[in-house]
């Protein structure tokens, strides 16, 4: 999945000669990120180890019964917390490494996100909440880029309303419009279409894609919602902090739904061989129902 260009500045050493070209890394990888909770006997291990790369403009969905650490996984990626153990690298570069003020730069730059709350100023307009990344980034927004990112989301007519006087999926739809004004190379969005109908649903989904094929974002969304995870390249599930299964969401609602059930019937405390096996049974239920069989 990495992608095959090369960067010419890697590609030559100090001496001048060519060297072996380095290829682009991917824009977000996880290389045994761990995250635990509280101290002593009140640790919580919210991860327990997920090693995984998010190439160039593909989406992810993130599914996982409630707790499998869905949410800490966006928050570790987006480097919005720190891992307790492993290595988060944006664009090659190790969170880690970075300072505090570097690490808000590259978040502002790099990096968008729509949380599960999600999170507007309420005493701004809807409008001046989707402009504040840009001025938060010095930029001065275009007259009206801020209205076309709301009629994006199909609320051009709610521009000057403040959250208070939206409903809950308004206000998602514009912490959505606000993730997306200023191009983040990499979108995280918790659960972007929990207060939607499905109709709405469908255009953000839509929306989402598009972020991907046609402008090459990078999209990880975590989801509850099998058909909603269908319109992702890949649909990653997580189980007691680690990634235990991963299908294609061409498979489908379907197939995405049993597999998800097999790993909800599972007893919490099991190990993730058995998660494994648990979920692999799942598969095994989806494909006998994509072929039509009993
Ligand atoms: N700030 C925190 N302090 C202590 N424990 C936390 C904290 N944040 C998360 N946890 C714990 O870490 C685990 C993973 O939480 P997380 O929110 O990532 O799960 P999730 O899969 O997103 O859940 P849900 O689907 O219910 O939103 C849970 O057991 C949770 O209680």
């Amino acid at each position: 999945m990495t992608s095959q260009h090369t960067t010419t500045a890697a590609a030559r050493s100090r001496a001048g000669r060519p060297v072996e070209p380095v290829q682009n890394p991917l824009p977000v990888e996880l290389r045994a990120v761990a995250k635990c909770y509280g101290e002593a006997e009140r640790t919580v291990t919210a991860l327990a180890g997920v090693s995984l790369g998010f190439a160039r403009g593909t989406m992810t969905a993130v599914m996982g019964p409630s707790g499998s650490g869905k949410s800490t996984l966006l928050h570790c990626a987006a480097g919005i917390e720190r891992p307790s153990r492993g290595q988060v690298l944006v664009d090659g570069t190790e969170l880690a490494s970075l300072s505090e003020d570097e690490l808000t730069v590259l978040r502002r730059e790099r990096v968008g996100f729509v949380f599960q709350a999600f999170n507007l100023v309420p005493a701004l307009t809807a409008a001046q909440n989707v402009e504040l990344p840009l001025r938060l980034a010095g930029r001065r927004a275009e007259p009206g880029e801020a209205i076309a990112a709301l009629e994006r989301f199909g609320l051009g007519d709610r521009a000057r309303h403040r959250p208070s006087e939206l409903s809950g999926g308004q206000q998602q739809r514009v912490a959505l419009a606000r993730a997306v004004i200023a191009r983040p190379a990499v979108l995280f969005a918790d659960e972007p279409t929990g207060a939607l109908d499905t109709h709405t649903s469908r255009g953000v989904l839509r929306m989402l894609r598009e972020l991907a094929d046609a402008n090459k974002q990078t999209v990880v969304m975590v989801t509850h919602d099998p058909a909603a995870a269908a319109y992702a390249d890949r649909v990653v599930l997580l189980a007691d902090g680690r990634p235990v299964s991963e299908l294609p969401g061409s498979q489908g609602a379907e197939a995405i739904a049993a597999r998800m059930a097999a790993l909800e019937e599972t007893a919490p405390g099991r190990t993730a061989v058995e998660l494994r096996a648990a979920t692999a049974a799942g598969q095994g239920r989806a494909d006998k129902q994509e072929e039509g069989r009993p």
